[in-house]
């Protein structure tokens, strides 16, 4: 019922106004599915490899498709991501583009789901799933790669954990969101917003610490339940491999201090999730702040695991981190996202289902979180591309998808 009968593949928008990988899937029995490839800005060096999306799809269609037309079935999962697997033969995609593997790996899941009538959650959860949901991170303030000219800090998180249902804690976000501009305003300080709809302020990252700090104390107190702030320092990027030094600006720190810093930070402002706070080489550095501060916040690896089991259990072994980023365009399969979930919830490491800043509507992320129990979701705070994810989870809740 079903195998698969076509695949189409075209080039879309994205949010950046950047063109990316759109992939339908079709099955004998009439089934369907359309999932899009997001894109990355903050790119971790060893993730798997985008390719420009014409190349990509030119490659896909003639490496893959005739391995997935009339030979796999969209249902099995493992069968459709082998033969993606197969058809490229590289370890990282870098043949016909984990781009254009990780669209059909994604509409293949969705036209099985469309077969059974089934959500795609249940599809790829079971029976059992739908009761657990995560924690949305709503990106309220940020720069980095995403925004020029913003503070050095990529990301600065609301997390409503206190929140009793997914609906309010979405709102919440939202709040805080609301809330950031109030102050700014306040302040006399203009913003625009960056990559993912985070206001991008000309602001050092002390006085955006202020801010979020104050933003979320202020919708804890009117909604009445626990909300935190949390990191993606994206450290990858301040780092200064000769001189082996983080650059904030023109302020420097080695990487002792880069530690103590962070460790500080998680104190000060009582963050509850801080994502690579270290250099995505950096296991060593990795453990030992894990070992200061893991018994009271996430340490998150986003550019350090790049959703890779291979790196994962180096940091099992290492003690580094006690999370994993999860974002299925970094390895290029939900089969090899899932591996990672496994490996990570079998070393009590949390896994964190994560958009990229250049998003779609697509809304694969939501349900990928609720059907792994995922504690965490990263996919933004407003903007259209980020409600997709942000909405579909209120209905997933509500039953109505
Ligand atoms: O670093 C990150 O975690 C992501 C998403 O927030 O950014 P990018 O997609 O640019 O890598
Ligand atoms: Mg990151």
């Amino acid at each position: 019922m079903t195998l698969v009968t076509d695949v189409r593949l075209r080039r879309i928008l994205d949010s950046r106004g950047n063109p990316t990988v759109e992939a339908d899937v079709l099955t004998e029995s009439g089934g369907f599915g359309r999932a899009a490839a997001p894109s990355g800005a903050s790119t971790g060096e060893f993730e798997a490899i985008e390719l420009p999306p014409s190349e990509s799809i030119a490659a896909t269609r003639e490496r893959a498709l005739p391995r997935l037309i009339g030979e796999v079935h969209a249902g099995n999962q493992r069968e459709v991501d082998n033969a993606l697997r197969a058809a490229d033969g590289t370890e990282n995609f870098s043949e016909i583009g984990a781009n254009s593997a990780v669209a059909i790996s994604m509409a293949a899941a969705k036209a099985g789901a469309d077969v059974l009538g089934a959500p795609l959650y249940q599809h790829l959860g079971g029976a059992f799933r739908g009761g657990d949901f995560p924690t949305p991170l709503g990106n309220v303030v940020g720069g980095g790669e995403h925004a020029a000219k913003a503070t050095h800090i990529q990301e600065f998180l609301s997390a409503p954990v206190g929140a009793p249902s997914i609906d309010e804690a979405v709102f919440a976000n939202a709040a805080v969101h609301a809330r950031v501009a109030e102050i700014l305003d306040d302040r006399d300080i203009a913003a625009a917003k960056g990559d993912e709809g985070a206001w991008a302020p000309a602001v050092d990252d002390s006085e955006a610490f202020e801010i979020v700090d104050e933003a979320v104390s202020d919708v804890e107190d009117d909604l009445g339940f626990e909300i935190r702030a949390g990191l993606d320092v994206a450290a990858a990027e301040l780092y200064d491999e000769d001189d082996d030094v983080y650059r904030y600006g023109d302020k420097e720190r080695s990487t002792d201090e880069q530690i103590d810093y962070i460790a500080d930070l998680v104190d000060e402002y009582d963050l509850v999730y801080v994502e690579d706070p270290l250099d995505e080489n950096d296991y060593d550095g990795f453990a030992e702040l894990t070992d200061r501060v893991g018994d009271r916040t996430l340490i998150c690896g986003d550019d350090l695991f790049v959703t890779n089991v291979e790196r994962l259990q180096t940091g099992i072994d290492e003690g580094a981190a006690n999370s994993i980023l999860i974002k299925p365009n970094q390895i290029g399969t939900l089969s090899d996202a899932f591996d990672a979930i496994e490996l990570a919830t079998q070393h009590g490491y949390d896994s964190v289902i994560s958009h990229r800043s250049g998003e779609t509507e697509d809304t694969t992320i939501a349900h990928l979180a609720v059907a792994t129990a995922a504690p965490f979701i990263k996919t933004g705070a407003v903007g259209g591309e980020r409600t997709a994810k942000l909405n579909e989870l209120i209905r997933i809740a509500d039953d109505a998808v």
